[in-house]
């Protein structure tokens, strides 16, 4: 097992990754002072419970713990004010005080989901992850937790940090090769935006990633964490650097909200959004050459970058207005300058963003 750390002083903690370590959760929990007399509550899907439930709850009972469970259904749609209340219901009937905790087993949906019961059961409770996609090794880091409205992804969130990572990457061979796709989108922004040598390796790499070769795999996601720790080290409350893990979600986050929260996958929709950022940047005078590099990268990992036709380029513009990076009637975008490189460019004008989302939908894959 290795352990990454995110600092944020007293509220560091530690991300521990590798093979088999699911059954350790009971005596980490227990290291870390998570109390024996309180309740805890587990969160999941019903995709993953049948695979893992019964060895987190097992772990966690077997040190001592007593525990309540509440499943929800997979998928982005459980990223909702409604489920976000019945898994309340669920804690209150459970007799969840101050000294519990909340451990999100699964994805970045029932991690966010679950966190967000965390940052606001009692006005917060401890909060522990236990990440199960490949997408997750970003959003089990960084405290970042919200459900969606209608109208907008993530709008109604806190910032919670959890008091530990678990990672388990046996936990990942499930996976179907769509999510494994979708997840290793995410582990390429962040070579994208921070390491150059990184997103050339994702590329190098990407049929030992595809196919989950263990050593590629965690090497990949180790280094993937390793670059949002460090970014959420320096902007825990994205005062301004941590705007760079948001390149491609701009066009992304409208994309997953005009397809009805589950038509795209999370790492889908900002792979078209990556793709349109390094269009902006050619617009915006970077330099050419940056879309068919990214492209290329994000087609290696089976990643789509075009926008189905059907897709109307004035509802993914409305959509766009509802971005948390927008203030003070402000396009903001995250613009790659150069592989492994970004700015953060305010003022972007409208017109090309909406030239950029027609030529999403009109490009023939290259
Ligand atoms: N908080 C953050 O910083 C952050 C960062 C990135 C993404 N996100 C959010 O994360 C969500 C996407 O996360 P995701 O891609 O993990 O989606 P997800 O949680 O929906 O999981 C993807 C699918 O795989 C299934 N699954 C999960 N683990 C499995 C396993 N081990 N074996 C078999 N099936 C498994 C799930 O049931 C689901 O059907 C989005 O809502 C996105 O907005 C948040
Ligand atoms: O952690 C961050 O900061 C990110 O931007 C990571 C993103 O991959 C993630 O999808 C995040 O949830 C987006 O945040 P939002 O503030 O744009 O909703
Ligand atoms: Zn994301």
């Amino acid at each position: 097992m290795r352990t990454l750390r995110v600092e944020l002083g007293e509220r560091s903690y530690p991300i521990y990754i590798g093979s088999g370590i699911l059954d350790s959760i009971g005596e980490l929990s227990r290291k870390h002072g998570i109390s024996v007399k309180s309740p805890q509550l587990i969160v999941t899907d019903d995709k993953v419970a049948p695979h893992y439930l019964a060895q987190v709850e097992q772990a966690l009972v077997s040190e001592g713990y007593s525990v309540v469970t509440h499943t929800v259904p997979s998928g982005e749609s459980s990223k909702s004010l409604q489920v976000y209340e019945e898994v309340m219901t669920t804690a209150i009937r459970g007799k969840l005080d101050r000294s519990s905790a909340v451990f999100a087993l699964g994805g970045g949906v029932v991690g966010d989901l679950a966190g967000f019961v965390a940052a606001t059961y009692m006005r917060g409770v401890t909060f522990v992850q236990i990440p199960t996609t490949i997408l997750a090794h970003d959003s089990s880091v960084g405290g970042k937790v919200a459900v969606n409205h209608p109208l907008a992804k993530n709008m109604i969130g806190a910032f919670h940090q959890p008091a530990m990572v678990l990672y388990d990457v046996d936990t990942l061979k499930s996976l179907p090769p769509r999510e494994v796709s979708s997840g290793l989108a995410e582990m390429v922004k962040h070579g994208l935006i921070l390491d150059r040598d990184f997103a050339y390796w994702c590329r190098e790499h990407a049929e030992e990633l595809l196919a989950l070769v263990p050593e590629t795999l965690i090497y990949g996601l180790e280094r993937g964490c390793a670059i949002k720790a460090d970014v959420v080290s320096k902007d825990e409350r994205e005062g301004g650097l941590r705007a760079i893990l948001n390149l491609g979600h701009t066009i992304g986050h409208a994309i997953e909200a005009v397809g009805g929260y589950g038509r795209f996958l999370h790492g889908e929709a900002i792979a078209i959004g990556m793709a349109g950022s390094a269009k902006l940047a050619g617009m915006l005078g970077r330099d050419q050459s940056l879309y068919a590099e990214t492209v290329g990268m994000l087609q290696a990992l089976n990643l789509p970058v075009t926008l189905p036709a059907d897709i109307k380029v004035e509802d993914i513009m409305d959509a766009m207005q509802h971005d948390k990076k927008f203030a003070e009637g402000r396009m903001v975008f995250i613009v790659p300058e150069a592989i492994g490189s970004v700015s953060i460019v305010k003022d972007v004008p409208v017109d090309a963003v909406r030239t950029v989302v027609e030529q999403l939908k009109g490009e023939v894959n290259t």
